[in-house]
């Protein structure tokens, strides 16, 4: 039967009141399992279907178009409002998001987000459009949430299965705009980091955001935040290291790196390609993990050094980095992450009784 009122469309504003960590965590973790799994691989087991996405490049360089599809079958969501007994039933989401990135959009004035997203979800009876859903805190969210996943199974759990909650932590933020800004509130919410690195290009974009952290109602007063004058200041002595710019220049060198390693990085950013934030030397010594190998054979062409595994099959298996190892979380993206957010989202609005349209 065909719904009168389709496609519904839920706003930024509607999408945000709707996310928080639980809920994206578990979808995220959901989605980069599942990738492990092609389809028909094991019967029953979560499965994707993820084309490699496609890149439109627009008028002036640093403006492109990508379409995101991904299909993710008999996967299971508990924390999205579908507890109970619907809690067990696999999930399957057919979607496919449409994401700009226009990297000057933070100059403009007023300022835009370099990021602007839309996910839509389709009827797996008909194929018909459900759904538009404001992708632009999602992939915020959902990126965020890769990097906390990454971390705790590429570098906390070398420590034993309690560690993200007993060890105390040195983080850098290389790098902060929106991405940044939530890596450091959520790092700082979701670890007990005891001192808080930042580094921007513009120093007063990292000092706005060491006051609005410090002004965040519940922020962890055990944190120590200190403003950094280069990169290098910022990576030194860190643990966990985040980098999310467009810069084309390597900002993370092995020589700032801790000389013991134990050091693991979230490379998030996006230059010209996916690896220019992190200099080769660190490459050439670092186990390297992705989100997706498909994603990667075509995204990381040039990348001199070999991938140890995608993040999915550490978190199935367990097989984790050894206590001094320097990792690598190159993170791409993938579309099957914006679809397992997108439904838990939608599941959520639904249980709680919300119209849609709004
Ligand atoms: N891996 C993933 O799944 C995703 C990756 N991204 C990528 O993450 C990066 C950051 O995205 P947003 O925070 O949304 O962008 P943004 O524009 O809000 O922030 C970018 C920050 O990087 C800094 N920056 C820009 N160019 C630089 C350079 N050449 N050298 C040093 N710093 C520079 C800017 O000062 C700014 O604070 C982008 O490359 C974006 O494409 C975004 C979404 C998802
Ligand atoms: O996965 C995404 O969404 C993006 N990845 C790379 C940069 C643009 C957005």
């Amino acid at each position: 039967m065909s719904n009168p009122l389709a496609p519904f469309y839920y706003s930024e504003e509607t999408v945000r009141r709707f996310l928080n960590w639980p809920l994206v965590i578990e979808a995220v973790e959901s989605a980069l399992r599942a990738v492990v799994a092609m389809s028909g691989s094991t019967p029953n087991e979560p499965f994707v279907n993820q084309p490699v996405r496609s890149f439109t490049s627009s008028r002036e360089p640093g403006q492109v178009l990508l379409t995101m599809p991904a299909f993710v079958g008999n996967y299971k969501l508990t924390s999205a409002g579908s507890g109970g007994d619907a809690a067990n039933i696999p999930r399957s989401t057919l979607a496919c998001k449409l994401v700009t990135s226009f990297s000057s959009n933070p100059q403009r004035e007023p300022p835009l987000p370099s990021i602007n997203a839309n996910i839509l979800l389709f009827s797996l009876e008909t194929g018909e459009l459900t759904t538009i859903m404001a992708g632009t805190d999602i992939t915020t969210w959902r990126t965020v949430a890769a990097s906390l996943v990454a971390t705790k199974h590429l570098y906390f759990r070398r420590f034993g299965p309690r560690a993200e909650r007993e060890r105390e932590i040195t983080v850098a933020i290389i790098g902060c705009g929106v991405q940044g800004q939530m890596h450091a509130s959520a790092f700082c919410s979701q670890f007990k980091v005891k001192q808080l690195n930042l580094y921007n290009r513009t120093i007063a974009k990292a000092q706005r955001l060491s006051e609005q952290l410090q002004q965040t109602p519940g922020f962890a007063s055990q944190t120590k935040i200190t403003v950094c004058n280069s990169p290098g200041e910022a990576v030194q002595g860190s643990d966990v290291i985040c980098v999310a710019t467009y810069s084309k220049e390597p900002l993370v060198y092995a020589a700032d790196l801790r000389p013991a390693g134990c050091v693991h990085i979230n490379a998030v950013g996006a230059g010209e390609t996916h690896y220019s934030e992190v200099a080769d030397n660190v490459y050439g010594l670092a186990q390297i993990y992705v989100d997706s190998n498909a994603n990667a054979q075509s995204e990381l062409i040039g990348l001199a050094a070999p991938i140890t595994a995608e993040l999915g099959s550490v978190i199935k298996h367990g097989t984790y980095p050894a206590e001094s190892a320097v990792t690598i979380f190159q993170s791409m993206g993938m579309a099957s992450e914006d679809a397992c957010v997108a439904q838990a989202v939608q599941d959520a609005i639904l249980s709680s009784g919300r119209l849609p349209n709004v």
